[in-house]
């Protein structure tokens, strides 16, 4: 270290929609602390934020403010971390401060207010108030002092706990305060009679005690999964980034293969990084790798408070733990010597953020495999069009999985002509097929991608139908609430006797949802066991597995649900699907609506028979002759693939290109066209300045023309080239000024194209 007058100064990244970093000034007592990876207190504009310290700055010609305080002992990120954060930064567009507020536990950072105070003789005057911060939580434990008497005067509680204490070696006061009633009135009387010993430390906020599992060992595997894992346990030997396709039919043991691959990871004393859509519907997974490994396991869910995800994410940064296994946002789990990541359910939109920092999990994991030398394995029956491309281009290695484990057949499958039965909820041949198997006592998943009772009231007079006042969309009935709701807002109206707009009492119902259907089900079975799972009946803690375990104990008969019953669940009890309507996603506005359907209705299907009874599968469709119904139904994911490839080569989609969304949205439906319109113009400009090739389309008014009260207006880039959409956005986006009543959204690689 050289000894030297000037003072530190460090480059700082803010958490706010700003694409500069900031130079501050280190007061030299704060010096030795102030390292790269710390937060640090920094006055900006009239408060203070928790900015992330980024680097150690040479020289700076600005006039520096002082840091305020230093909020970490030790770095949050580690370089490499910090590299990822950079990359994912600059590849979405996004501030950096952002991206790497987004990384680490959500409420840990502090900002300060200014509060109005008022004093005593009537003067306002006004206070800095720090806010947030989850902190580390500490914990008092008590042990007994056994050389002493239990005095005779001592009685009740004080003397049942001063006894349990001499019966174990110490307890938390939590524990005591939970089983025994204790007060600190107890606590300090047994401190002063000398009886017991007090000391404190750090904890972790543990909310689901560690449920004990009963042990399982690995499965013998068969000839396809076998060879999966000989190619893959080769390329972790391998020690270089190894990224693979697993593409296995539904119900061909893909899990077992994720679990005997880091299995071998862990026993080279590497970790593990597994990502799955949605934790909540994912249990079975969970607990198929708590019974498999004895070693610490880190489960970030949604359900946890932030302290407790604070915590998780603390015993991850000390080691204590060798896999993560998390949605979306565990990609940036700190996590060291990971050997292998697993993105299971590879297709699922939900890996992409839709809001903010628009980051794909998916797609980082790829970023983040290869910056940490791992294997990096996507596992899916219907993988994405754009991942099987790949794979066969070679870029990704090819496993597969062809059969079902235990050489259980496919399920068979029927395809139901719903023309001209517009009216009716169930074809007969379901009905009956419904029926025959409760009478043999198999268990029923209905399907249908529509929760409520009715999706639109409209008056048989003047024809007016319920919309939402904010929001481009219909409104949805839902009877159990008497009420319609919108399912983008939440706005919601009393259920009207008659039309709103013409008083007429002509007003009826339209189109179906998981609601109604259950109703029909239950009037059609009333002997049935009926269930639900929808975002309306799972919502709250544990609502989801609490569906699912009825399931599972067989006191279920027939559940209906939306997307949520068709996620990798495996009920070997079911043997009959019905697929209630299989074209809904079918007539969504978007490049990718044949892929959904066809991933849906795969999915669905491959719940039935993965037990040892034979499963069944119904389909009823108003589009029987659409190529992504035929070819899921013939479990046919090359003949889907061959079309749908031809389709996007011939209108230029991914993946023979890359595309970047730009939406803008303001109150002003005329601000917004003339935002659009504004930054189209310097879109095209920037575009003949570089000389580029990027295809500018739009501006349009977005499928969802408005939103949440918000117009919304698109352009849409399209480029064969990845680096050339990334000059063009790179340089637009340091140019581009709008007016500050429209917001702008850059989203690199769009999922969600309304
Ligand atoms: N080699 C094997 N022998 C016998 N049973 C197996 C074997 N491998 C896996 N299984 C069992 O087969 C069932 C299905 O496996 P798993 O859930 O991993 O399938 P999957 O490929 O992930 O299916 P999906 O894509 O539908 O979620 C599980 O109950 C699992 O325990
Ligand atoms: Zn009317
Ligand atoms: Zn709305």
């Amino acid at each position: 270290m050289t000894e030297s007058n000037s003072p530190l100064i460090i480059d700082v990244a803010v958490p706010l929609r700003l694409y500069t970093t900031f130079h501050y000034a280190v007061p030299p007592e704060l010096a030795p602390l102030a390292t790269t990876g710390v937060r640090v207190l920094v006055p900006f504009g009239r408060r203070k934020l928790t900015g992330y310290v980024i680097g150690i700055v040479a020289e700076s010609e600005e006039e520096l403010k002082p840091i305020s305080a230093v909020l970490d002992p030790e770095p949050l990120f580690t370089s490499e971390e910090l590299e990822f954060f950079r990359w994912s930064a600059s590849y979405y567009l996004h501030p950096l401060g952002e991206v790497i507020k987004t990384a680490l536990p959500a409420g840990i950072n502090v900002e300060s207010r200014k509060r109005q105070v008022c004093s005593a003789d009537g003067m306002e005057t006004e206070e800095e108030v720090l806010i947030g911060g989850k902190g580390v939580k500490r914990e008092t434990f008590y042990r007994a002092v056994p050389s002493l008497e239990l005095p005779a005067n001592l009685r009740g509680k004080g003397l049942r706990i001063a006894e349990f204490l001499r019966t174990i070696s110490e307890a938390a006061a939590g524990q005591l305060r939970r089983e025994f009633g204790a007060t600190p009135a107890h606590f300090r009387r047994l401190l002063e009679l000398g009886l017991v010993e007090a000391s404190e430390r750090e904890v972790y906020r543990d909310p689901f005690r560690e449920e004990v599992f009963a042990h399982d060992t690995p499965l013998v595997l068969n000839d396809s999964q076998s060879e999966a894992l000989e190619r893959i346990i080769a390329a972790t030997d391998g020690r270089a980034f190894a990224p693979f396709l697993l593409h296995g039919v539904t119900g061909s043991g893909k899990t077992e293969v994720y679990l005997q691959s880091i299995a071998h990871v862990l026993d080279a004393g590497k970790t593990a990084l597994v990502l799955v859509p949605e934790i909540a519907l994912t249990p079975q997974l969970v607990k198929r790798f708590k019974s498999r490994f004895t070693c610490g396991i880190a489960v970030l869910h949604s359900g946890l408070s932030d302290g407790e995800r604070y915590d998780e994410w603390r015993r991850i940064r000390r080691k204590e733990v060798s896999i993560v296994i998390g949605a979306r946002s565990a990609l940036f789990a700190p996590l060291s010597a990971i050997g292998i990541i697993v993105v299971d359910e590879e297709h699922e939109a939900s890996y992409k953020q839709s809001e903010g920092f628009r980051y794909n999990a998916r797609d980082l994991a790829l970023v983040r495999g290869k910056m940490s030398k791992a294997v990096v394995i996507l596992g899916s029956a219907t993988p994405l069009l754009t991942t099987y491309h790949a794979a066969q281009e070679g870029k990704l290695g090819y496993l597969h999985l062809p059969h079902r484990v235990r050489n259980l057949p496919m399920p068979a499958t029927e395809l139901l002509d719903a023309r001209g039965h517009k009216g009716d909820t169930f074809l007969p041949q379901l009905t009956s097929a419904i029926a025959k198997n409760l009478a043999a006592g198999g268990q029923t998943l209905l399907f249908l991608n529509r929760r409520g009772f009715a999706t639109y009231l409209v008056c048989q007079d003047c024809g007016h139908v319920l919309r939402c006042p904010n929001c481009s969309v219909t409104l949805t009935y839902h009877r159990r609430r008497e009420r319609h709701f919108c399912h983008y807002c939440d706005y919601s109206i009393p259920a009207p006797s008659v039309c709103p707009e013409c008083d007429s009492q002509a007003i009826g119902l339209l189109g179906r949802g998981t609601e109604r259907v259950e109703e029909e089900v239950r009037e059609l079975f009333p002997l049935a066991r009926v269930g639900r799972m929808d975002r309306d009946t799972t919502s709250g803690r544990g609502g989801h597995a609490r569906v699912l375990k009825g399931l599972e104990d067989g006191t279920i008969d027939i559940l209906i649900g939306t997307q949520m019953i068709a996620k990798g669940h495996d009920f070997p009890g079911v043997t009959l699907v019905g697929v209630v309507s299989a074209d809904a996603t079918l007539n969504i506005p978007d490049f990718r609506s044949s892929e959904r359907t066809f991933q849906l209705i795969s999915q669905v299907m491959g719940r039935a028979g993965r037990g040892d009874a034979p499963g069944k599968v119904l389909i009823q469709s108003l589009a029987p002759d659409h190529y992504a119904i035929t070819h899921a139904v013939a479990h046919d994911f090359e003949g889907f693939y061959a079309e749908e490839i031809s389709f996007r080569r011939e209108v230029g989609y991914p993946p023979f290109t890359h595309l970047a969304a730009l939406t803008l949205s303001g109150n002003s439906v005329a601000e917004v066209e003339k935002g659009a319109e504004a930054v189209a113009g310097v879109l095209h400009s920037t575009k003949r300045e570089l000389k580029s090739r990027v295809e500018i389309l739009g501006p349009v008014s977005a499928p969802l023309g408005k939103i949440r009260g918000r117009y919304r207006w698109q352009i849409l880039l399209k480029s064969t080239g990845r680096a050339e959409l990334h000059r063009l956005l790179a340089r637009f986006k340091a140019g581009v000024k709008l007016p500050a009543v429209v917001r702008m959204a850059v989203d690199v690689d769009p999922v969600d194209m309304l």
